[in-house]
């Protein structure tokens, strides 16, 4: 029997606004099963914020977030990755142990993960004494050991190298090919390219088009995207 899974994921009418301002507004957005979906956009566009709400980090202040199953249940089949890993002070191993042992989950699935991400070998290493790149590996390798059904990564590899980007950019397609369903933004064109099987152009809080990877590039959509990818729309 086929488990029901948490995908589809559905923004309604979704919308934040904060001080005052409206961040986000009258998103409508259907995520399915399959490959990444590349969140891009101008600097402030509310991509991050936009992540946020589907994750649950945030509340919604107009509209909702609607999950196939009961929030309860969606909320634990799904995690986040952030730009900035935040790190306990302990282990390597440790620090991909916590949150399986905090849902009652086997701690050896951590020792597995560790090796698909490489860092077997540092495995007892204070995790803040790894570098950018190692959290960043080290943050994948945590998440992924939940078994997500969705994993949102907000620009994992913003401050990170070409080399240790490359080396995200692995691992975020191993994590899509073992059938997690990755929600990713990034300011960088050529990994939004590279990795995506759909794209989400966010401008000024509103999703401005939403589709195929290669009709994006190819023929943008609207007059947005293809100023985005000239490098012109700054807001
Ligand atoms: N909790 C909050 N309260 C108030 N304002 C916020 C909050 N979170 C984000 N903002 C503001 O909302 C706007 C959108 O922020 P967000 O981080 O989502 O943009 P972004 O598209 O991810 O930008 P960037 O590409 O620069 O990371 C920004 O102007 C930001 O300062």
């Amino acid at each position: 029997m086929m488990v029901p899974g948490v995908l589809p994921l559905r923004a309604e009418g979704l919308g934040f606004s904060a001080g005052g301002v409206e961040i986000i507004r009258g998103i409508d957005l259907t995520l399915r099963a399959g490959g990444p979906t590349m969140v891009i956009g101008p600097n402030g566009a509310g991509k991050s914020v936009l992540l946020r709400l589907l994750h649950g980090l945030l509340r919604p202040t107009a509209g909702r977030v609607a999950w196939a199953l009961p929030e309860e249940v969606a909320r634990k089949r799904q995690a986040m990755v952030f730009q900035r890993p935040v790190m306990l002070r302990r282990s390597v191993l440790a620090n991909a142990e916590y949150p399986l042992k905090l849902a009652g989950l086997d701690p050896a699935r951590a020792v597995a993960a560790l090796e698909r991400v490489g860092l077997s070998a540092l495995a007892g290493r204070p995790a803040r004494k790894l570098s950018g790149g190692e959290q960043q590996r080290l943050a994948l390798a945590r998440a992924w050991a939940m078994g997500p059904e969705v994993l949102f990564l907000d620009e994992p590899t913003a401050s990170l190298d070409p080399a240790a980007t490359r080396q995200v950019e692995a691992i975020v397609c191993a994590i899509a090919a073992q059938g997690t369903k990755v929600v990713m933004t990034t300011h960088d064109l050529g990994q939004a390219r590279r990795l995506a099987e759909e794209v989400v152009l966010v401008v000024a809080g509103r999703v401005n088009t939403a589709g195929r990877a290669p009709d994006f590039f190819e023929r943008p959509p609207s007059g947005e995207a293809a100023a985005f990818l000239r490098g012109d729309l700054l807001w």
